[in-house]
């Protein structure tokens, strides 16, 4: 048994026979104990006690929580008191060891949320602090399910990251007195005394705890607890009537991972698109005009390897979603989020980021009925065959149900908006005509190439318009899998491998894939011979000869232009119609673009036509 300082004013006991370790609290009297626990790699004890003593406290967990305390992983940190149920909890912040993508330092153990959670449930039936209600003011949940003043407690709020259908989500730092154990997102939704609408919002709670293992692109929960708190988002008072008032109502709090990087739609629109740059701050107005002062010749858009990094991305988390028989229903850009900020301030070409399917507040189990969840998801991702024709007045009373189809569909939505910045919709339609046009609308491969090369973006393997096809198909049958996604995405960029097809719509996609590969049935299997890179690359730079005569051709036609114009109004006397007309198209066709020269050619017509008409009738 030894004796060893430790911080704050606390002391470590170690019994290197029993492989315990104790950490004594003078200050308010508080034990934590702690077992040393079996080498994970080789199922043994750490042979040489004396090294693991001189490694600090490594590989011990504590029986309480089950938390392992391990410095040479992440930071450790202890943590005091907690007080809350009367329990201690003492944590580490560590990187989980199977985790396979790095999390910032700071992450909390899962164990440490489940003691958290044990230990409300405790403090719940034990404690009743918020004051009686008069029976205007009966709440359909019973007063012990509320942890009155936790938040305030034990979180400072740092930021709001957004704003969405149901409440809002704040950045915050959870901490326990002074000791700051991490940064999380922490999303409020207030719920009022509408037990439909609690149903409702908890099943984003429901599907969050289903995913018991943790997901590399599923986002992380830790923790829930209901609260009296500000109102914020659709439900604002208690009786959701006085929209102005102020009132403490009970909210639902959802404690999730933050993710640094943002959402997808900021970053392709503002970080890919540069649009909405009046709504950036003037220090990432004056970041981007740098960089693209020094990339003056840069093209819009991302590189095939990023496109199919964050398809692959999404795909991966919609497969462990599906694989646990959750239908997400609400997949878009501003529910994928970005893990990683581009703290290096990487090119936007070089940049990768971790993309997690956030938002389950929509999700509902394979072969559950829609009308138990009330709402829909985003019309604009959503698949043709699921939208209700009509409006809420006038329902048909028959209506597809949401399907694993159904998510990768919007998935093909997302691949779309990626690769173009845009959707395929006019924006501001009314809903009726937006479902209309959902329902209509029809793609092809060509009109997606020309598209792409009209709006001068950076060239990609043609291949992901064949999946963006596939998903996008009219008919659900015809999309593929989540994992046959990833194994498409996965050929795509190995161009060395051949690509066999698993499912039955092998030939569908067959049909699609004609234009670009070579193929041969071998048996009854069906292999397909991918350009090689030497191919993609003749590819790309075809595409971009095929651009260049179009614009060669358009500056030529502009100086011609401007040139008849100089000439009619030299020509011409200086009162004439004609000489001003011309110098007054001359000046449009200076200041407007190549793209619009052929009005000025139509207008430069009707001068030239008007001059002769005049010229003959004096
Ligand atoms: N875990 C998180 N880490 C970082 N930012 C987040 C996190 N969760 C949400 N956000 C940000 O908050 C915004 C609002 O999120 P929320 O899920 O409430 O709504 P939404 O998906 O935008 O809208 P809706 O509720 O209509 O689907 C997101 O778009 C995202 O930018």
């Amino acid at each position: 048994m030894s004796l060893v300082p430790y911080k704050e004013g606390s002391v470590i006991l170690d019994d290197p026979t029993s492989r315990s370790l104790v950490i004594v609290y003078p200050s308010n009297g508080s034990l934590e104990f702690f077992e040393k626990v079996f080498d994970t790699e080789t199922g043994d004890v750490d042979s040489s006690w004396n090294q693991a003593a001189k490694a600090s406290i490594a590989s011990f967990v504590c029986p309480q929580c089950g938390t392992e305390v391990n410095p040479s992983v992440g930071d450790v940190t202890e943590v005091k008191d907690a007080s809350v149920g009367g329990n201690n909890v003492l944590e580490v912040l560590k990187e989980p060891r199977t985790s396979r993508r790095l999390r910032p330092k700071g992450i909390l153990s899962r164990k440490y949320f489940k003691l958290l959670e044990s230990s409300h449930r405790h403090y719940s039936l034990e404690q009743n602090e918020r004051p009686a209600l008069g029976p205007q003011h009966q709440f359909f949940l019973p007063d012990n399910l509320f942890i009155p003043g936790y938040f305030h407690k034990f979180f400072k709020t740092l930021s709001l990251l957004g704003n969405g259908a149901r409440g809002s989500v704040y950045k915050v730092v959870h901490k326990i007195g002074d000791i700051e154990l991490g940064i999380f997102a922490v999303k409020k939704i207030p719920i009022g005394n509408d037990m439909a609408w609690f149903q409702k919002c908890i099943r984003e709670v429901k599907a969050l705890s289903s995913l018991t293992n943790r997901s590399a692109n599923l986002i992380t929960y830790n923790h829930v607890w209901l609260e009296m708190n500000t109102a914020c988002g659709l439900v604002r008072t208690l009786d959701g009537r006085q929209l102005d008032a102020v009132e403490d109502i009970p909210c639902i709090f959802i404690l999730q991972e933050y993710c640094s990087g943002g959402n997808l739609e900021d970053f392709i629109f503002k970080d890919v698109f540069h649009k909405f740059q009046d709504l950036q701050s003037p220090k990432e107005r004056k970041k981007k005009f740098l960089y693209r002062r020094s990339h003056p010749n840069e093209a819009l858009g991302l590189s095939t390897e990023q496109i199919v990094s964050i398809l692959k991305d999404l795909a991966t988390g919609l497969q462990e979603l599906h694989d646990i028989g959750l239908i997400h229903r609400d997949l878009k850009p501003s529910n994928c989020l970005l893990l990683e900020e581009n703290i290096e301030e990487r090119p936007i070409a070089e940049y990768y980021p971790t993309i997690i399917i956030g938002d389950l507040g929509e999700c509902q189990m394979d072969g559950e009925s829609r009308t138990a969840t009330g709402a829909t998801g985003t019309l604009e991702f959503t698949a043709p065959e699921v939208i209700i024709p009509g409006t809420s007045q006038h329902r048909p009373t028959n209506y597809n149900e949401y399907t694993f189809a159904s998510d990768l569909y919007s998935l093909g939505m997302i691949c779309y908006f990626i690769v173009f910045g845009e959707l395929p919709f006019e924006s501001q339609l009314e809903i009726g005509q937006l479902k209309h046009s959902i329902l209509g609308f029809a793609l092809d491969k060509s009109s997606l190439i020309r598209k792409h090369e009209e709006m001068h973006l950076k060239a990609i393997d043609s291949r992901i318009f064949d999946l963006m096809l596939l998903l996008l198909s009219k008919n659900a049958t015809e999309r593929p899998a989540a994992g046959e996604v990833i194994l498409f995405l996965e050929k795509l960029t190995d161009k060395t491998v051949q690509v066999e097809f698993i499912s039955s719509r092998a030939s569908n996609e067959l049909e699609l894939l004609k234009d670009d590969a070579n193929f041969s049935l071998e048996n009854e299997g069906v292999t397909a011979d991918y350009p090689s890179v030497a191919d993609e690359k003749t590819e790309e730079s075809s595409a971009e000869e095929r651009r260049m005569p179009l614009t060669q051709y358009k500056t030529i036609l502009c100086i011609g232009i401007n040139s008849v114009l100089t000439i009619m109004i030299l020509s011409s006397s200086t009162a004439s119609l004609t000489a001003h007309f011309s110098l007054i198209l001359l000046g449009i066709s200076l200041k407007t673009s190549l793209k619009s020269q052929k009005w000025i050619l139509l207008a430069l017509c009707a001068i030239l036509m008007m001059d002769r008409y005049s010229r003959a009738s004096n």
